[in-house]
């Protein structure tokens, strides 16, 4: 099986160096190949994504991402220009996010509610798609207009996705998060697709939340939650939020999935680079190790990635949270786990 793997800006070097430890433990046969693309690139050559390393990548089974952006470069460049471009060209139109509080970890609410839910985010329409722009530029009358592209085509695959999903979870509970109330042409089309694909699926329970009140209850009752799904931008906020209730943003992971298998697919923490903390060795890698066990899923790789999420569970369990290490020293325990039977034992 062949890796692309893309490192990036800022902490993606950093944890995604953890990560291929942590894989060369578990799957040695998977054979990772490193790409240059990001901030240096962009600044020595003016690239961001050249045709030719877009058709390589495409070659390849899966990718690795660790983040883009860099505050050297205007914004929205290597966020648009690389890290989108990718997910668009891939067609990774299921961006699954899950969130799980982990035992062990102290999340920021008083109780230590249980959560374990997963949000099916849209990713490849809606306000991400670029369509507007900016009229009467840098006169008093400008207009900067950012369309919410939804197609019923795009919309339905990842309804549909995420139906699947729910059907193959205990609680099977599904909620589709949107402001239909007032972005009602979008609403309208978001919530006739899930009430159409809910026919085919009467084993999962719908509701439907606003995404403004999904937001007080994520943080007063994200038990509630089984598989949330919503468009690009509203899964994106919400994701930052879920993965600060459950311990923190460096745990937590994700997969921009072409479900149809046509392109690779491309996992990556949910966090960012990190321009705050970039070089100093104390990002937490834990994100980027989960996104390898989402990719070993994806793979076909079960009893790895449950290996790969038993290791750390094992150490958000066991580490000292006040003082978990550095970067490095995280991803060796975590390497170490993964070949150990200290690391399978949790899994059990
Ligand atoms: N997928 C991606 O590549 C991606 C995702 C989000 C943001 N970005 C880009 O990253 C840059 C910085 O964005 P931002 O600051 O809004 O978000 P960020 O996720 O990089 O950082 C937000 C906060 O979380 C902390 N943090 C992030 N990852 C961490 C980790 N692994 N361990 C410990 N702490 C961690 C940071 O120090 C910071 O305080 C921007 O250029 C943005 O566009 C890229
Ligand atoms: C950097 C940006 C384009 C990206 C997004 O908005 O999807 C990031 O915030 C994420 O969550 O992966
Ligand atoms: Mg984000």
């Amino acid at each position: 099986m062949r890796l692309a793997v893309v490192p990036g800006d800022g902490i993606g070097p950093e944890v995604v160096n953890e990560a291929l430890k942590v894989l060369s433990e578990v799957a040695p046969q998977i054979e990772p190949t490193q790409y240059d693309l990001g901030a240096a690139r962009w600044h020595s050559t003016g690239e961001l994504l050249p045709e030719s390393v877009l058709t390589e990548l495409r070659e390849h089974d899966a990718i690795l991402l660790g983040a883009v952006g860099d505050p050297s470069v205007p914004s929205g460049i290597l966020e648009r220009g690389l890290l989108l471009r990718l997910r668009f060209e891939l067609d990774h139109h299921v961006n699954l996010r899950p969130a799980r509080l982990y035992p062990g970890v102290r999340g920021p609410l008083s109780a230590q509610p249980e959560v374990d839910l997963v949000v099916v985010r849209e990713g490849t329409e809606g306000p991400y798609a670029g369509t507007g722009g900016l009229l009467r530029k840098d006169t008093p009358q400008e207009i900067a207009t950012e369309v919410s592209v939804n197609t019923a085509f795009g919309v339905e695959r990842v309804v549909r996705d995420a139906f699947a999903r729910a059907s193959n979870r205990p609680r099977r509970h599904l909620t589709l998060v949107h402001k239909t109330n007032v972005l009602t042409h979008a609403g309208s089309l978001w919530s006739r697709v899930v009430e159409e694909v809910s026919l085919e699926h009467p084993e999962v329970a719908v509701d439907y939340q606003h995404v403004d009140s999904t937001t007080i209850h994520l943080v007063t009752d994200p038990s509630r939650y089984d598989v949330i799904v919503t468009d690009n931008l509203f899964g994106d906020i919400l994701t930052d939020l879920a993965a600060a209730v459950t311990g923190g943003i460096g745990l937590a992971a994700s997969g921009n999935l072409d479900v149809s298998r046509a392109n690779p697919s491309m996992f990556e923490p949910v966090h960012g680079s990190a321009p705050d903390i970039a070089g100093k060795g104390i990002a937490d890698p834990t994100a980027a190790v989960l996104s390898v066990a989402l990719l070993l899923d994806h793979l076909g790789e079960p009893e790895l990635a449950r290996r790969v999420e038993a290791a750390v569970a094992f150490d958000l369990a066991t580490r000292d949270h006040q003082n978990p290490g550095g970067t490095s020293a995280v991803g060796d325990r975590l390497a170490a786990l993964v070949s150990s039977a200290a690391g399978t034992r949790t899994s059990a």
